[in-house]
């Protein structure tokens, strides 16, 4: 009797030490370093991390742009190496940058691109004309490319990504560039999507906020290595503490309630001038008795703040950097020539 091995992996993205070096004047780079990672159908999952981490390397690689080093990875059912096409065939990718300027209106655009995956114009003009509508570009959609705003062109290039319906989408960097106001309707743009056509999604940011309020999960990197893997409020009750900062009149009296903070298991204590600052997990369950003890010393507390932790103080807990510092702002500097184009051909 004939019987047939069928895959029943059902995640979207499986991935196995997947390595990646460039030899750079003899020297080697190893952008990414064994990442294992697995990504379920419908999730959205940001990968946060400072520049140089290996974000865009790990995109390029799931979206068979490169080839890994060693390490095997499955995107969408179909290995990266040996499965190129029906990879490409089932996923959108939308690299850093926008292309050059083109000279054609958005809606042509998106109806040429619905073209090259195979789309019968009429198919292409009826889907194109439905990411128009979801994703507001209805105004815009008639005026040349070169014409569009940043935010316009940024979500132009999201409808590009999404013509032929693909079930999961990569996104580099997508807000990078716009203004904060852009940057909020993008992101509210990528929450509706996912919830109108259950695509799942993969995007890559330095912006902490976007992780944080977008992502469902968040895969942290640095150095080409996964630091940390979990949903941001995990990451945060887990890996960083609140910050409380007490005020006092005089420095002899912070000094006083310093010495009383430090009692607290855990508690991290610093003291500037007349203020404290502890690191603690569980601040507004710890404040009252610290504020007790403070008391029984006969010091008076002239002000207390509370305040929840960020992905950055996870991030700092984990790897003893900001990601604010040394390149968590978008640098911009190295080349990246992959563009949703390169998928296509
Ligand atoms: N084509 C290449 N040739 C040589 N080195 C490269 C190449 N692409 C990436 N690298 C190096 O690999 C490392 C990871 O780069 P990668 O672009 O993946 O990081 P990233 O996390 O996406 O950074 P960014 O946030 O700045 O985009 C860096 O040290 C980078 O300089």
């Amino acid at each position: 009797m004939n019987s047939t091995v069928v895959d029943m992996d059902t995640a979207m993205i499986r991935t196995h030490g997947l390595t990646r070096h460039f030899t750079v004047k003899k020297e080697t780079v190893e952008a990414v370093r064994g990442l294992d990672l697995q990504v379920d159908e419908g999730e959205l999952v940001a990968v946060l991390g400072p520049n140089g981490a290996g974000k865009s390397t790990t995109l390029r690689m799931l979206t068979t742009l490169i080839p890994p080093t060693s390490g095997t990875a499955r995107v969408a059912g179909h290995d990266v190496v040996g499965e190129q096409r029906e990879v490409r065939r089932r996923i959108g990718y939308i690299g850093q940058g926008n292309g050059a300027a083109h000279s054609q209106r958005g809606r042509d655009e998106l109806i040429s691109q619905g073209r090259a995956y195979g789309m019968s114009r009429t198919a292409a003009r009826q889907r194109a004309d439905e990411l128009v509508e979801s994703l507001d570009l209805s105004g815009v959609a008639d005026r040349t490319v070169s014409s569009l705003s940043g935010g316009q062109r940024r979500r132009l290039d999201i409808a590009m990504g999404l013509i032929h319906a693909p079930e999961l989408l990569f996104l580099d960097e997508p807000s990078t560039g716009l203004d904060p106001q852009n940057r909020a309707r993008l992101q509210e743009h990528i929450v509706h999507l996912r919830a109108a056509y259950g695509t799942t999604i993969v995007l890559t940011t330095h912006y902490l906020d976007e992780a944080d309020s977008m992502a469902e999960r968040i895969v942290v990197v640095d150095h080409g290595r996964v630091i940390a893997d979990d949903t941001p409020a995990r990451l945060k009750a887990n890996h960083s503490g609140d910050h409380v900062t007490l005020g006092f009149g005089a420095e002899i009296d912070a000094r006083a309630a310093s010495d009383v903070a430090r009692r607290i298991p855990g508690a991290n204590v610093e003291t500037l001038g007349a203020t404290v600052h502890v690191r603690v997990v569980g601040g507004p369950q710890v404040v009252p008795g610290l504020l007790r003890g403070i008391g029984e010393q006969g010091v008076a507390v002239s002000s207390v703040e509370v305040a929840r932790p960020t992905l950055d103080d996870v991030f700092l807990n984990l790897t003893g950097r900001s990601l604010r510092e040394g390149g968590a702002e978008p640098a911009g500097t190295h080349e990246s020539a992959t563009t949703e184009q390169e998928i296509a051909a």
